[in-house]
């Protein structure tokens, strides 16, 4: 190549266009996002620019590899929402079109195995592919003008032979096998193409014939794939014939096709041979690299020369990631990758050819596959190349070469090398390509070249006759004018009929102008209508996006949650092992427990016998018991009923006892007031006594009667003082009765112990006295009194039992002042409350009324009386009970012996004085007490002797005499009134 060249070739490239090199990406399909193939691993940036994230790997030296972030560029990319007919339009409409146009163009696609290159290819019949779509798109720009005489038939990419020239029977064949159902295709030449239904784009001069050979390069071999069935077994390998200016498979049938459906028909029916098999990763992969070459040759009328173009369309085998296979699958894929590894070594070497100052070779040579691409790698035509990724993450590393390839080829630039093909003179048809430009051809052509070779005929045979003769000239004028003025009527008819068609036309296309200009305001505002829409769907896509993602990312942590939930099976069957061996054990422990407890039910069974009958005992003791209890609360009854009448009788005897206490108190309290007046008449008595001796002294000198008679009394007095020395009068005498009995009255023990047997045998109730005060006058005598013998009686009996004496002890006299419940309430421990009459007592005197339940329940215990006496004395002894008695009785026979006035009278007091004395000297002296004092038991003790004793000896002349002497003596009268003042007091009180 010199300069001149090379500079050429240089504008050429950097004027033509690169490689067409599309993106296409197949959505996941089948369970491939459950498989987590779904990881973002491709992110597409715009139309232009993907990036793919390569996770770290392993590679063969087990280095690892680090996360790589890999940009590339192409032409455009098609995501996996893209559908069949965008991608067509984007794709393959132009080529198609351009065909029209005489241009060759070579798709391509290129992936790994279950990338989608067949489905991009095919399609389904709802959703139909680009070869279909391509085909539709060709036969929409014939319209109908499809060339029904079919003159010429390709030879190779480069070569066209005219049909009359070739034999065509085996064409025929496969078409009469193909539309065997439609016999009015099987006529090849007279088929004559209706395309009133097909929009028609076509231009009226030219005349179109579309060729369709379907092929395989399978295991590096060609095969047709348009042959009968019957024949497919026995097909055999094509010849590649191949030079510089051609290339040429020979005896690949080419089938001419007069509308779409037979097209489709043929092109179905040579899938239908394509050799396919099922693979791990697809269940139908194509076993070979599937061609189809749709030729279309182009015949204007006013063209001398018909032109052809090509569009070739391959699907290419996928790219094995692994050779798994065995055997013939293995071959095939080994022969799948080489050819493939051909076809990108072929670019890359072209692609470093356009830098490189040293041209390589270009391997095409090496495959079949890149022999039959040779003619559009050398410029021959135009190269699409449609890549098809494998969205999965298994394959990320091939899809990344698969890439980084694209980007490559997408910058690989071949230079157009028609100049070349029009100097090659190969075939003269081929020469005549579409840079002449248009020229008629057609039916009017193909006459004319009849004519004309009849001429030629007729000029050789005028020739052979006289080639230099005149006439021969003539003729032949004659006749070439006779042809031509037949060819300019023909001509103009011709015209004239054009002329009027395009009238139509143009009227048409008037009609169809102002039609144009409406859809074009319609298509304007459904335009922006569709960037609105695009705008929304943008967003639509956006968010599906990213639902997507959310939904990867769920799918994620979906596969992770079903691996624990798998661990954590595992983990629950392991312990379902555990529990069930537990469970074993457990049931043979309830086997046990279980004859345990039949054996316990049984024991149980008959202790329940048991506790029946001793239940039905215990009933019957029960009921026995509660008749005891019955007939027992009758007792209880009749004893509270007793109780009851006791207590009446008990109430009865203490009211008694309480009213002979206050009458008790009574007497005690006009003793004293009599004693207190005793002692002042005593006084008085001895002042009178005194003044009766001084009188007696006067007299004795005076009379001797007088001293007769106080010699009598003297000598009274001498005897009685025989006992007591001379000189103590009888006051003294009366002084020492008084001591003595004050001394009894000291000596009497004031306090009953019950240390004392006979103390407390003889206790009395309730009078107490405190004789041990050393004032005995301020005192009031005690006036004891004496119960009955039975009384006594019980009190011996209370001796005997101690304790029921000291639980009598609490029931005195005091106690009557509580009510009766306090009564009931007292315990019967030991208490004292002794209450004194009329002063504290250091001597109490105990009644005790306590019930002896040892008796006779109606009988109470009397009040037993302890007179306390100095000397101890059997209770019937009222001698030392009666001291006082004897007191009163000298007060009395004191009185009685008051001295008158008189001799006569005085001397009878002290006889008088002389009886008492003795009375008082006395050891017995309560024989002489009335009855009605010594009387024991009585209900009152008053000692009504007293006034009675006073009125028997007292005579109404004594009465007189004491009181005129008392109202004679001052101090005696007011004793007397005193005395009166104290009778009167009681009688008041007891009123
Ligand atoms: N764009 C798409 N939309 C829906 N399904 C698709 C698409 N692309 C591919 N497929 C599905 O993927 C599966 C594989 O597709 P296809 O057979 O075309 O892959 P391939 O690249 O031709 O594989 P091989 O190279 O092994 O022949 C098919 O079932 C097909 O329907």
């Amino acid at each position: 190549m010199n300069v001149t060249e090379s500079e050429i070739t240089t504008k050429h490239r950097e004027s033509s266009p690169a490689l067409n090199v599309y993106l296409r990406i197949r959505p996941f399909i089948g369970n491939e996002l459950e498989r987590g193939e779904s990881q973002n691993l491709i992110d597409i940036l715009d139309d232009k620019h993907i990036a793919v994230r390569l996770p770290p790997t392993i590679n063969n030296t087990l280095r690892v590899l680090p996360i790589s972030y890999n940009e590339y560029e192409v032409t455009r990319i098609f995501n996996q929402e893209c559908t069949q007919q965008e991608l067509f339009e984007q794709i393959l409409q132009e080529p198609t079109d351009e065909i029209f146009t005489g241009s060759n163009w070579l798709l391509c696609t290129l992936g790994l195995t279950n990338s989608g290159k067949t489905h991009t290819m095919f399609g389904t019949n709802d959703d139909p592919g680009l070869i279909p779509q391509c085909l539709q798109r060709i036969f929409r720009n014939v319209g109908s003008n499809i060339d029904a005489n079919v003159v010429f038939k390709p030879i190779g990419l480069e070569n066209m032979i005219p049909t009359i020239d070739c034999d065509l029977n085996m064409e025929v064949a496969v078409r009469n096998y193909i539309f065997k159902d439609d016999k009015s295709r099987l006529r090849l030449p007279s088929i004559i193409q209706r395309q009133n239904q097909v929009e028609d784009l076509s231009v009226e001069d030219e005349r179109y014939s579309i060729w369709i050979s379907f092929f395989e390069l399978y295991n590096e071999n060609i095969l047709d794939l348009l042959v009968q069935p019957k024949d497919m077994k026995t097909r055999k390998n094509l010849r590649l014939m191949q030079n510089d200016h051609s290339t040429i498979i020979k005896n690949l049938i080419q089938i001419p096709v007069f509308d779409l459906k037979e097209a489709e028909n043929i092109i179905r029916f040579g899938f239908a041979n394509r050799s396919t098999s099922k693979t791990n990763l697809n269940e139908a992969s194509s076993r070979s690299h599937a061609i189809i070459c749709i030729t279309l040759i182009t015949v204007n009328e006013f063209d001398e020369e018909p032109t052809m173009s090509h569009i070739y369309v391959c699907d290419l085998a996928g790219n094995e990631p692994s050779t798994s296979g065995i055997g013939k699958q293995l071959t095939e894929t080994c022969n799948i990758n080489t050819s493939l590894m051909t076809f990108k070594d072929c670019i890359r070497v072209l692609n470093e050819n356009q830098t490189s100052k040293k041209q390589m070779l270009v391997p095409y040579r090496n495959s079949v596959l890149t022999s039959i691409f040779r003619p559009f790698f050398i410029g021959r035509g135009r190269t699409i190349i449609c890549c098809n990724i494998n969205p999965c993450a298994t394959f990320i590393t091939q899809t990344n070469d698969l890439m980084k390839f694209s980007a490559l080829a997408q910058k690989t630039v071949i230079v157009p090398n028609e100049a070349k093909i029009a100097n090659s003179a190969v075939i003269r048809h081929q020469r005549k390509s579409k840079n002449k430009g248009p020229k008629r051809l057609g039916r009017h052509s193909v006459s004319k070249e009849k004519n004309m070779s009849r001429l030629d005929q007729t000029e050789s045979m005028n020739e052979i006759l006289n080639e230099k003769s005149i006439s021969y000239w003539k003729f032949c004028a004659k006749k070439a004018l006779d042809i031509l003025q037949k060819q300019a009527s023909n001509r103009r008819n011709f015209l004239i009929e054009r002329h009027q068609e395009r009238v139509q036309v143009v009227e048409y296309l008037l009609n169809q102008r102002e039609q144009l200009e409406i859809l074009t305001d319609d298509k304007q505002s459904l335009t922006k209508q569709n960037e609105i829409l695009s705008k929304n769907l943008r967003l639509e896509q956006d968010k599906q996006l990213r639902t997507q993602q959310q939904y990867n990312t769920l799918v994620l942590n979906e596969s992770q949650l079903r691996q624990k939930l798998l661990n954590v099976e595992k983990d629950q069957r392991e312990q379902n092992q555990l529990h069930q061996e537990e469970v074993q054990s457990l049931r043979k422990q309830l086997k046990v427990i279980q004859e345990q407890f039949e054996h316990l039910t049984d024991e149980h069974m008959k202790t329940m016998k048991e506790i029946e009958q001793t239940k039905q005992n215990e009933q019957e003791r029960e009921q026995y018991l509660h008749d005891e209890i019955q007939r027992l609360k009758r007792d209880l009854g009749l004893e509270l009923y007793r109780k009851q009448d006791a207590e009446k009788k008990a109430r009865m005897f203490e009211d008694k006892f309480h009213h002979e206490q206050t009458e008790y108190q009574k007497m005690q309290y006009d003793f004293a007031k009599i004693k207190h007046e005793l002692k002042t008449i005593q006084v008085k008595y001895d002042a009178l006594q005194q003044e009766m001796i001084d009188i007696h002294q006067n007299t004795k000198t005076r009379t001797p009667d007088v001293v007769q008679t106080f010699v009598d009394r003297t000598s009274t007095i001498t005897m009685t003082e025989e006992v007591e020395p001379p000189k103590t009068s009888v006051r003294s005498k009366r002084r020492t009765n008084d001591e003595n009995e004050n001394e009894q009255e000291i000596k009497k023990p004031k306090l009953i112990t019950r240390s004392s047997s006979n103390a407390s045998t003889y206790a009395t109730p309730r009078l107490c006295q405190p004789l041990d005060e050393p004032d005995s006058n301020k005192r009031p005598k005690v006036v004891m009194r004496n119960e009955s013998a039975v009384s006594t009686k019980q009190t011996k009996t209370k001796a005997q039992n101690p304790k029921s004496e000291s639980q009598a002890k609490p029931k005195t006299t005091g106690t009557r002042s509580r009510t009766k419940k306090e009564t009931k309430e007292s315990s019967p421990t030991p208490a004292l409350a002794s209450v004194p009459i009329q002063h504290e007592s250091h001597s109490p005197i105990y009644a005790t009324i306590q019930r002896d339940r040892s008796l006779d329940r109606a009988s109470f215990t009397t009040v037993a009386v302890d007179l306390s006496t100095v000397q101890p004395a059997p209770p019937n002894d009222v001698s030392n009970a009666t001291p006082k008695t004897s007191t009163f009785k000298r007060i009395q026979s004191f009185f009685r012996a008051t001295p008158t006035s008189t001799s006569s009278t005085r001397t009878n007091r002290v006889m008088q004085i002389k009886s008492t004395v003795v009375a008082f000297g006395s050891s017995t002296p309560t024989n002489r007490l009335p009855p009605s004092v010594v009387k024991i038991p009585g209900p009152t003790v008053v000692p009504t002797a007293t006034p009675s004793m006073t009125q028997k000896v007292s005579t109404p002349k004594s009465k007189y005499n004491l009181r005129t002497r008392l109202f004679n003596n001052p101090i005696a009268k007011e004793t007397v009134e005193k005395k009166t003042q104290i009778t009167k007091k009681p009688s008041r009180a007891r009123k």
